[in-house]
């Protein structure tokens, strides 16, 4: 097959869809971050900091020891949804996350589409020992290092969203770093690319990017393609106990969550309603 899932090559894609919307908007945001603090800057606090703390380590404990591992999601709102929680404490969210048993922290650092900030990560992971992915749309090397410069443990890849040599590059940029890689696909052909990379962390993403259409069966449909060597994640859409029954039937062990903390009046007594006290 020719490009991802038929319709994503560069030239086939629809011009106004979501994604492509947010890369463009990324790639301006990345050359004016370029002019005011230079890579070099960023080198030298990524040099500075101290070690990342094992994100997909973390993850793996958690998973030998029986599961779930949660990766709870600290976002203020979104293209799909609009704002989802007005008063919005990254270090309140994180603390209610980490005495609820979350297992991992994901803070979206996008400005434009996502209401996000540098400084909500760097919030976050001050108030809780958890390990911090840096959940934004990735195009180039100098967000890495602005990622390992703002102390995150790990950042997203996003298979729809690159070549596979770019995301192989960005792989080994991360991994210069000392940061883990969480590359998310969202159909077969997306999914060869993943497996082309050396992170266990293959996060299948039930929401299209491209039109929001959300479906569990995304994942599910994807598992027998996964080797058992690779870490499953199954992203977005998980709101009821039910979901989180099929998906661990099913064998998958790790949730990224966001919208049904996100809505709750405290996020972490939803993470236990929605995982029960193993969560
Ligand atoms: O809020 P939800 O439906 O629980 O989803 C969380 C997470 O999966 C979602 O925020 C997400 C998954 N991949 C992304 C890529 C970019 C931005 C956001 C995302």
């Amino acid at each position: 097959m020719s490009g991802k899932g038929g319709s994503s090559s560069a030239a086939g894609r629809p011009q106004g869809d979501i994604l492509q919307r947010i890369l463009a908007t990324k790639a301006e945001e990345v050359a004016v971050a370029r002019a005011r603090v230079p890579l070099s800057a960023l080198r030298e606090q990524a040099a500075a900091r101290s070690a990342p703390r094992g994100f997909a380590a973390a993850l793996k404990a958690k998973v030998a020891a029986g599961g779930p591992a949660v990766i709870a999601e600290v976002k203020k709102a979104s293209p799909s949804r609009g704002v989802l929680r007005a008063d919005f404490d990254p270090a309140a969210i994180a603390r209610s996350y980490a005495a609820a048993g979350a297992t991992c922290l994901s803070v979206l650092t996008d400005v434009t589409y996502f209401q996000g900030a540098t400084a909500y990560l760097q919030q976050a992971r001050a108030a809780c020992d958890l390990p911090v992915l840096r959940k934004d749309f990735m195009v180039d090397a100098y967000q890495i290092a602005e990622a390992a410069a703002m102390q995150a443990d790990c950042v997203l890849l996003i298979a729809a969203a690159l070549p596979r040599a770019q995301l192989v590059d960005l792989e080994a940029e991360a991994i210069s770093y000392g940061l883990d890689v969480l590359v998310e696909v969202h159909n077969a052909a997306e999914l060869e690319d993943a497996l082309a990379l050396r992170t266990p962390l293959i996060g299948v993403n039930n929401r299209d990017l491209r039109t929001f259409e959300t479906r569990l069966e995304t994942t599910l449909d994807l598992l027998a393609r996964i080797p058992a060597d690779r870490v499953v994640v199954t992203e977005s859409g998980i709101l009821a106990p039910e979901h989180v029954r099929r998906m661990r039937e099913a064998g998958v062990q790790v949730f990224l969550v966001g919208e049904a903390f996100m809505r709750a009046e405290d996020p972490g007594l939803a993470l236990q309603a929605l995982f029960g006290s193993s969560g």
